[in-house]
């Protein structure tokens, strides 16, 4: 019974596979312009970043403290893997909706086909479909394809493993820009690169017919340490710079380069540099000629570790943040959704300079008032 509901709440969530000629009152957003939107250019260039640059650690540490993220080239990751994971992505999003549901989500954190977890918070569906991957994707690509399973779970399995060194790689060098020694390193929450979890989350975003009215993934931070995101060549991501000499908080859009891929600063890395690194505000529009598709992977430290502000920082210098234990601060996300941070704040550390736009759910230009708890519970009840 209980997957049932999920099926048919899931069908209302994308009713008729986003064939519309116009946005749906479900899914009408109308109010996306928060902030102005601004073009990746000037001082509002997306920094990228060759990894095979001199002063890389320096690069790195900048564009971690100064935007929360960046784009990289020259990462070792062959374009031909970069295009099988495109069309494998496409390949699942283009199966009929029927199809899709055999896989579909029981909670919003399972693995399998629906939203992301975040939506409940919000009080309209997305434009868009995703497909999260814990593990190993096999129990799912065989349900989905069941004469030619294999080719979707050689083309993932490859790409994470080839970016889970990658990640690992990039957390290194933004420890060495904070000044930590290898040795400190070690030490660390995340020293141990093998016990560093990942996981993933594909993206369809359907061309719309009034991308105006409609949004693809709403206003977020990632939770986690650092995330690596595929964009398969269409662009759509907007990060949210703060107020500062060049303008008003504003939404810049990370451009598409070809064979680059973007890195963003989460929660726990914000968290572990004492509030240096920016853990970047980000979301996701839609474009009305054509579908968007991208892959994010999550790197996330054990359940049971504790994460705080490194020692390194903190010498001399009070913690911004109290230490806690990555579970209890993902379950502090599951119900204070961009308010957690605050909770986990020392006293006396009060909101930053800019931290006023967030991405709180807010009334978003409708009309009436909506109740955060119902909306919640509502959205939870999706899941079930
Ligand atoms: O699709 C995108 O550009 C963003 C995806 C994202 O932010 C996420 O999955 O957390
Ligand atoms: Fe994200």
């Amino acid at each position: 019974m209980a997957s049932q509901a999920s099926h048919s709440e899931l069908k209302l969530h994308q009713p008729e596979n986003f064939q519309f000629n116009s946005v749906p009152d479900s899914h009408d957003w109308l109010y996306l312009y928060d902030h102005p939107f601004a073009d990746p250019i000037g001082p509002d260039s997306v920094p990228v970043i060759d990894l095979t640059y001199s002063k890389l650690i320096e690069k790195i540490g900048k564009a971690c403290e100064e935007w929360g993220v960046f784009l990289i080239t020259s990462h070792g990751i062959q374009p031909e893997l970069l295009n099988q994971l495109g069309s494998q992505i496409h390949r699942l999003f283009a199966l009929p909706t029927e199809v899709k549901l055999k896989v579909a989500k029981t909670e919003a954190r399972m693995p399998g086909y629906g939203g992301v977890p975040s939506a409940r918070f919000f009080p309209k569906f997305t434009w868009s479909e995703g497909f999260s991957i814990t593990s190993s994707p096999r129990e799912h690509a065989q349900k989905l394809w069941p004469d030619d399973y294999s080719s979707f779970c050689e083309v993932i399995e490859e790409y994470k493993k080839i970016t889970r060194q990658l990640g690992c790689r990039l957390m290194h060098i933004m420890l060495l820009s904070l000044g930590l020694t290898e040795e400190e390193i070690n030490h660390t929450a995340i020293g141990d690169s093998n016990k560093i979890l990942t996981s993933m989350h594909l993206n369809s975003y359907p061309a719309c017919p009034n991308p105006d009215r409609a949004l693809g993934l709403v206003p977020h931070t990632d939770p986690g340490l650092v995330t690596i995101l595929y964009q398969d060549g269409v662009s759509g991501l907007q990060v949210l710079r703060h107020k500062d000499g060049n303008g008003p908080a504003r939404w810049v859009t990370v451009p598409f380069i070809p064979g680059t891929l973007v890195v963003n600063m989460g929660d726990l890395m914000h968290v572990l540099s004492n509030g240096r690194f920016h853990n970047v505000l980000h979301r996701a529009v839609v474009n009305k000629t054509d579908q968007r598709l991208s892959a994010g992977q999550f790197f996330v430290p054990p359940v049971d570790v504790n994460v705080g502000p490194l020692n390194r920082l903190i010498t001399g210098s009070q913690p911004v943040y109290k230490s806690v234990p990555w579970l209890e601060y993902w379950k502090l996300r599951e119900t204070l959704y961009d308010e957690s941070l605050q909770a986990i704040k020392v006293d006396g550390h009060g909101k930053e300079e800019g931290e006023e736009s967030t991405c709180k759910p807010r009334n978003f230009g409708f009309e009436h008032h909506f109740d955060l708890d119902k909306r919640i519970g509502a959205r939870s009840n999706r899941y079930k």
